[in-house]
């Protein structure tokens, strides 16, 4: 099996936070605490509010960051009568590298199905977008241990219909439910067990290539005390940090976690 070396991803899901204006000023900062090497070795990206995505283009294309960025959803359509929605073309056209899609938010306060994230990862790819799939079982479901099967339920159904070329390139983010913004972090070897098995489904979905290219994040209350160790798992590729991306110095110490004795 050719395996190439995962570049490891940090990205920062502000969720419904910052304005345009407190965008600026965090990208910059973060920025500023990150040098070459930090940004050589792990590739770091920021996921704001629509709002904010023109300001943040607008800074790191003037002052030539090497920080990507990406939507935290996106309609399943191209363009027409979606009241709200954004589509892949609007954020591609603001120099979006990745897009959020099926966050266990958007599943629950949005409803979203397994269906409507399958079609927006297609829609992702129409426009040369990366989806971060979200995927992560609730605490009931971990308690009664069927957390592996429920989880790899909506991997089969976010990626239902996808190409192996395609699937390639996404990104998956095992975020369990009751870690997010709880302040209960998943243990190293809870993240890997999860990560593993993401990366077996997709060998036996598609190939061991598309397995080994895939970049698997572990998301939920992911601070710099705690990215260490669940980086250092061989399965795990990044981190979806939600609350502690939005202080620009925390985001940094986690993004710079190699450094960390
Ligand atoms: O949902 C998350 C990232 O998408 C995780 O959120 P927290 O880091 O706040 O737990």
């Amino acid at each position: 099996m050719a395996t190439t070396p995962r570049r490891p991803l940090m990205a920062g899901n502000w969720k419904m936070n910052l304005t345009h204006l407190e965008a600026i000023a965090l990208v910059q900062k973060l920025a500023f605490s990150l040098n070459d090497d930090d940004l050589e070795k792990v590739e770091v990206a920021v996921l704001p509010p629509f709002t904010d995505i023109r300001s943040v283009q607008t800074l790191i294309d003037a002052d030539r960051y090497n920080i990507a960025y990406g939507g935290q959803d996106l309609s399943p359509h191209d363009s027409g009568a979606y009241t709200g929605d954004i589509s892949g073309a609007m954020l591609a056209k603001l120099g979006c590298t990745y897009a959020v899609v099926g966050h266990s938010e958007r599943r629950q306060y949005h409803a979203e199905t397994d269906e409507q994230v399958a079609a927006k990862i297609k829609a992702a790819y129409r426009h040369g977008l990366t989806p971060i799939l979200c995927i992560g079982e609730p605490l009931e479901v971990r308690q009664e241990s069927r957390h592996v099967e429920h989880t790899l339920a909506q991997l089969d159904g976010g990626l239902d219909g996808l190409g192996a070329e395609q699937a390639a390139s996404i990104v998956v983010a095992y975020e369990p439910v009751w870690a997010i913004g709880t302040g209960e972090v998943a243990t190293p070897d809870d993240a890997q067990e999860m990560a593993a098995a993401i990366r077996e489904r997709l060998a036996k979905l598609y190939s061991a290539d598309v397995a080994a290219a895939v970049r698997v994040l572990y998301g939920g209350s992911v601070k710099a005390s705690n990215v260490k160790p669940i980086m250092e798992q061989p399965d795990v590729d990044g981190a979806l940090v939600g609350g502690a991306s939005i202080n620009a110095d925390e985001f940094a110490l986690i993004a710079r976690y190699h450094r960390n004795p």
